[in-house]
């Protein structure tokens, strides 16, 4: 059969890790495809020196592929809106298929994309984008097909768990970890995508589009990261018995959506509360199926390639098939209009609060107080001995409560004279189906 010729556009981590992993498997993956999948060129601004390209044509433009008759497949791996946006929207408007990695893209302007491939009848395939190599977006698109889904629940940025797992294994100093995430070619261009949670919100974008079959829905992710994360913190929440994992959440209610990433406390017994380094984990619990869970590296060369080999292969296997017989971009053939997202004070959870209070008799009373008039029950309270000078760190477990009744507690908090500085809160998951 004919090959399928593919331009790699951007070869820094993710271009350089598809590069040799094509070249090096491709025999075993034309037998997969019935074709091999041979790149015919390679438009980069920057070489890769793990990167042998001396017998392929490597340019440094990359919309010259748009004009490359021979192109079969556009794979975007350039990263950011603008250029990508213009690389992928002029790819699909000559009929190029489109293979790409980058979740702000699909995130932001995924809607958009999907009706302009869906009218010009070509394919764009996005696995790599959430949870690098794991293919969660086939598990759920493809595997879990006959389930109602009730939430999905996972850590999906792999430089924020890498972090998290340093602080708590060696009290590591955030800004060197980091770097040291950046050095692997975990992080995103600009890392404050990873530590300020807007990474995994764009991955959670895609996720909830694709469990509940609603349109791709970006803007309304609620959207914390680690940056205020203590190792103290860490610390604390050991002793209480559980990890600080960077979650992100989006499940079905009544009411509607929930959407949300934020630093989140989770027992240390559950699966994902183990998932150390660069790794990712996502739970999806379908209505049939139950909990289920995928595992594997969230970031780094060869991890993420094999997600977009695996949509090249798909490409492969589909190109030929009339373009109503494929899988549908975001799952369902059809999208639901009736799952609004939940604004975030609707939401109901419990909270771990981390706060210093004034060295007084009665402050711990007033506390409870504050918690008790809100309706909010503890199930426990930490007064340390030791102070930070003339203060006492007071660490509190709450039962589920409404968002909204959190806020006006941590309100009145702060606004006691007993009561130095801002209160820390973190939410707590039990992640069990509900
Ligand atoms: N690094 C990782 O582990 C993962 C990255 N991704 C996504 O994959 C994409 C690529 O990420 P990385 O490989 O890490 O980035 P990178 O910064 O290592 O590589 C980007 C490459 O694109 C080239 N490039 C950028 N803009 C260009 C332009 N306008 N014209 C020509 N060449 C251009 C650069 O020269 C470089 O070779 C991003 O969307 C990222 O979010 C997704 C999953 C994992
Ligand atoms: N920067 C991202 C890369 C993969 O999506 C991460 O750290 O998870
Ligand atoms: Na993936």
């Amino acid at each position: 059969m004919k090959p399928v010729k593919v331009a790699i556009c951007g070869l820094g981590t993710v271009g350089g890790g598809v590069f040799n992993v094509l070249l090096r498997n491709a025999s075993e993956i034309a037998r997969r495809a019935g074709r091999p999948i041979v790149v015919e060129q390679v438009a980069t601004r920057t070489a890769n020196p793990n990167c042998d390209t001396s017998s392929v044509y490597v340019s440094p433009e990359v919309m010259d592929v748009i004009e490359n008759p021979e192109i079969d497949v556009v794979v975007e791996l350039i990263g950011g809106y603008d250029a990508a946006y213009e690389l992928v929207m002029k790819a699909i408007a000559s009929g190029k298929h489109v293979v790409t990695a980058n979740k702000a893209l699909i995130a932001v302007y995924g809607n958009e994309i999907f009706h302009a491939a869906r009218e010009a009848g070509v394919i764009v395939a996005f696995e790599a984008s959430v949870a690098g190599g794991i293919p969660i977006i086939k598990s759920i698109r493809e595997g879990l097909t006959a389930n109602k889904i009730n939430w999905v629940a996972g850590i999906i940025n792999g430089t924020g768990n890498f972090i998290l797992t340093s602080m708590n294994d060696h009290g590591s100093d955030f800004a060197e970890v980091l770097a040291e995430a950046q050095e692997l070619g975990y992080a995103e261009a600009d890392p404050t995508f990873d530590v300020e949670g807007i990474d995994a919100a764009h991955k959670l974008a895609i996720l909830s589009a694709i469990a509940f079959g609603v349109p791709l829905s970006f803007d309304k992710v609620y959207t914390e990261g680690i940056t205020r994360i203590d190792v103290e913190d860490i610390r604390q929440a050991d002793a209480l018995g559980y990890a600080i994992k960077h979650l992100g959440i989006t499940r079905r209610t009544d009411k509607g959506l929930e959407l949300r990433v934020h630093p989140t406390l989770i027992p240390k017994e559950r699966l994902l509360a183990n998932v150390n380094g660069v790794m990712n984990a996502v739970m999806v619990s379908g209505d049939a199926v139950g909990p289920t869970l995928y595992y594997g590296a969230g970031a780094g060369a060869e991890p993420t390639a094999s997600a977009v080999i695996a949509d090249l292969v798909d490409v492969a296997r589909e190109m030929g098939a009339e373009p109503d017989s494929r899988v549908p971009y975001l799952a369902f053939a059809e999208q639901a209009d009736d799952m609004p997202v939940l604004p975030m004070e609707e939401i109901e959870t419990a909270y771990y609060l981390r706060l210093l209070a004034v060295d007084r008799p009665g402050v711990l009373a007033r506390v409870a107080t504050i918690l008790s008039d809100h309706g909010i029950s503890i199930e426990a309270i930490i007064q340390k001995d030791i102070l930070e000078g003339e203060l006492v760190p007071i660490i509190l477990l709450t039962h589920t409560t409404r968002e909204s009744a959190m806020n006006d507690v941590i309100r009145e908090l702060e606004s006691l004279a007993d009561i130095a500085g801002g209160v820390m809160r973190i939410r707590v998951e039990s992640l069990e189906d509900q």
